[in-house]
């Protein structure tokens, strides 16, 4: 039984005193709610929202870390740094990480590697672009993004790994995948997982679909079969958006 897992991905937004607020109002509102709820601060934010949350089950992840543990790399964050503070999870391989930072495959791997090395769990994010789905390439891409994305993870480590499916078409831009797309698409993803491991490790993953999910569609995302969570970047930044899309089911 996949445990449903919402979570908030800031981008780059919340100063340290807005997120600190946020969080403290949003661990009180989810008082006694047992979904898994994690949300993603900027570095910077990352602080004030670990002292906001103690107490509570929400966990707090980074958006992204260096693929070194210290060293010559000016204005980096290191994984090492974020276990330091309390950090136990991380996301990596975003599509703006992708898009805008040029990260590959392969770079990706590299920093999914060490953040396992440093026992933090990941959220690993794959997708395919519009140009992608339409020339028929959505099944290609993602087998490279998972298979890459995962290359000499054990099987036990994948215990660690969430993945989340974002089409980056549907990223900010209102556009949501049909239920029925995203399904079929976190069904291909787990087919691959179960190529690339076991049956049970497949069927224990927790895939998560995000791209404009709201409170007003996660119901019907979330009903799917393969479906079991969700990445929600815009409607993360308010209690009264968020709220709703953690509770979707109470
Ligand atoms: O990390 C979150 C995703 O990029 C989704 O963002 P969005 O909900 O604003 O479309």
């Amino acid at each position: 039984m996949r445990k449903p897992y919402i979570a908030g991905n800031w981008k780059m937004n919340m100063t340290p005193s807005a997120g600190a607020a946020f969080a403290k109002e949003l661990a009180k509102a989810l008082e006694g709610v047992d979904t898994k709820v994690m949300i993603a601060p900027p570095f910077v934010t990352i602080p004030a929202v670990l002292e906001a949350v103690k107490g509570s089950n929400i966990i707090v992840a980074a958006q992204n870390m260096n693929d070194h543990l210290s060293g010559a790399y000016t204005g980096e964050v290191s994984p090492a740094m974020l276990k330091d503070l309390g950090v136990t999870n991380v996301i990596l391989g975003h599509s703006e990480r992708r898009a805008i930072y040029g990260e590959t495959d392969e770079f990706i791997n590299k920093k999914v590697l060490l953040a396992l090395s440093e026992s933090m769990d990941i959220d690993l994010c794959v997708g395919e672009t519009l140009e992608e789905r339409e020339a028929g390439k959505l099944e290609e891409v993602l087998t490279r993004q998972v298979s890459v994305g995962l290359s000499g993870v054990s099987a036990e480590q994948m215990s660690h790994i969430t993945i989340a499916y974002e089409p980056v078409w549907a990223i900010g831009t209102g556009k949501t995948a049909t239920p029925e797309d995203a399904d079929d698409a976190h069904a291909f993803i787990r087919s691959l997982v179960e190529k690339l491991y076991t049956k049970g490790v497949a069927e224990e993953l927790i895939i998560q679909y995000g791209g404009s999910v709201k409170a007003s569609n996660v119901k019907s995302l979330m009903s799917k079969k393969h479906i079991d969570g969700a990445l929600v970047g815009g409607a993360s930044l308010s209690v009264e958006q968020f709220l709703p899309i953690v509770t979707f089911d109470k």
